[in-house]
């Protein structure tokens, strides 16, 4: 399987995704500069985190606008796997590949730590390793990571059982219903503020992160099998 990691000015977390796909994962990926026009030869892309376009106006606000965003909503219509990590899921937000938006922290503060992480939905391409109401040890890192959508989404987000994480312990971020993490309707773009590239590994705290990008790759394999009988 082979993954993008989409850079943008400002990423910050690029190298990390990339580390976990190629070193913790062992699939291929390739960096791809935000100014590219084609994403057709990837299967699946991954928006990492940072401080694309260094926050200005929102986060994720002007990437929207980047050249390749055009190719990112058409792996999505195509149903490829796109993942979006904390900028990455602002980004997608704001392109409205994800509904809702990310408002700034209920304490106005910059959050770094590891929380606890609930699976709350472990029937998707992205958490098929993982079983339901499994707590992870998962990074946050944000300043813009309070999750709003108004009464209709958060109804229709529930129906659809598009809540895919919510904050185990306390909310660090005022997010509503503890949100920490949703997928689009169709379930092939998933956007979490958490970081699960940041956790591959037991070296780095932890590698409760490392079964989302199993998942990806399980599913992709299954749906990709070619039988040679
Ligand atoms: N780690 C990140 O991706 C941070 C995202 C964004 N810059 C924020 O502070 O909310």
């Amino acid at each position: 399987m082979k993954f993008a990691v989409i850079v943008f000015p400002g990423s910050n977390c690029d190298v990390d995704m990339f580390h976990a796909i190629k070193d913790e994962l062992g699939e291929e990926v390739e960096y791809v500069w935000h100014d590219a026009t084609d994403l057709s030869s990837y299967d699946g892309i991954l928006i990492p985190g940072g401080f694309s376009y260094g926050d200005y106006l929102r986060c994720g606000a002007i990437a929207r606008f980047s050249n390749i965003m055009g190719e990112v909503v058409k792996a999505a219509e195509a149903g490829k796997p796109v993942l979006g990590v904390c900028n990455g899921f602002q980004i997608l937000t704001e392109a409205g590949l994800l509904p809702g938006a990310l408002l700034r922290n209920k304490n106005l503060k910059f959050m770094c730590r590891t929380v606890p992480l609930k699976v709350v939905n472990s029937d998707t391409l992205f958490t098929n390793q993982y079983s339901e109401g499994e707590v992870l040890n998962i990074p946050i890192a944000h300043g813009e990571g309070n999750y709003y959508c108004d009464e209709e989404t958060l109804t229709r987000l529930k129906a659809n059982n598009q809540i895919v994480f919510t904050y185990a312990g306390e909310n660090p971020n005022g997010s509503v219903e503890d949100i920490a993490g949703i997928v689009n309707e169709r379930g092939n773009v998933l956007g979490m503020m958490p970081h699960p590239e940041r956790a591959v590994d037991e070296l780095l705290g932890s590698a409760d992160g490392l079964a989302l990008f199993k998942s990806i790759v399980k599913q992709w394999r299954e749906a990709n099998y070619v039988s040679h009988a």
